[in-house]
């Protein structure tokens, strides 16, 4: 099977029809004010209309509630709810079940102890995104850190998941094997300054996961 690809932070129509043709799964949007990849739900709205079935809109959110996410779910048709804050297992539940979607935990890992986080996160997530554990001060995510693949190489997750933080065209092919990822998910490696999409490196970085046998 072949190893899915979301392109998260995209925020012009280039950037995703670039996605697209490179062969991504899921597209990303970040509705997160500090963010340089923030947008508004009507920006986000143009931007799905362009994707085709098969691509799977995303909507990022850092510790939300009810009202935010409904306000985006209002005018934005995402499939998917990306939970990238300090979201409890109880309110991902909830979020899945107030609004009928399905949620995708973020969870930093810099150590033992964080996988043991994702795995308590799993019991209630739809799907886990595994991700390099962000600085005290600064963005939650979208930080263009690694983190160590050692540390989920061989574990065994009951739900889907995407390997995130600090993937490029460089590395990501080294990533997938170490981790034995199913998909992945960039950001920052696919930027020319923070919150601008190359459309080369989209393109490379999209060839490059194709290319991992999976
Ligand atoms: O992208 C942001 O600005 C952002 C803001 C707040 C929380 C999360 C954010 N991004 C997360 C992602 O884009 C990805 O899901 C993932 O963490 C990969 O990021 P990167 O290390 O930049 O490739």
């Amino acid at each position: 099977m072949s190893i899915r690809a979301k392109i998260c932070g995209l925020s012009t129509p280039e950037a995703v029809d670039a996605a697209v043709a490179g062969g991504a799964s899921h597209a990303g949007f970040v509705f997160y004010p500090p963010s340089p990849r923030n947008l508004t739900p009507a920006a986000a709205a143009g931007l799905i209309a362009r994707l085709p079935g098969h691509v799977t809109p995303v909507a990022l959110v850092v510790d939300a509630d009810d009202a935010a996410i409904e306000a985006i779910l209002a005018a934005a048709p995402v499939k998917i709810i990306q939970a990238h804050g300090r979201e409890t297992p109880e309110r991902v539940a909830a979020i899945g079940s107030r609004f009928g979607l399905p949620v995708m935990k973020a969870v930093g890992i810099a150590g033992p102890e964080d996988v043991a986080i994702a795995h308590a996160h799993e019991v209630v997530a739809d799907l886990l995104l595994l991700d390099a554990k962000p600085p005290k001060k600064g963005l939650p995510g979208g930080n263009g850190l690694v983190f160590d693949w050692q540390l989920i190489a061989g574990e065994a997750w009951k739900k889907p998941w995407f390997l995130a933080g600090g993937l490029t065209p460089d590395n990501v092919t080294l990533a997938i094997r170490t981790a034995g990822a199913p998909a992945v998910d960039v950001s920052s490696g696919v930027e020319r300054a923070p919150g601008v999409k190359d459309l080369d490196l989209i393109a490379a970085f999209l060839a490059a996961v194709a290319s991992v046998e999976g």
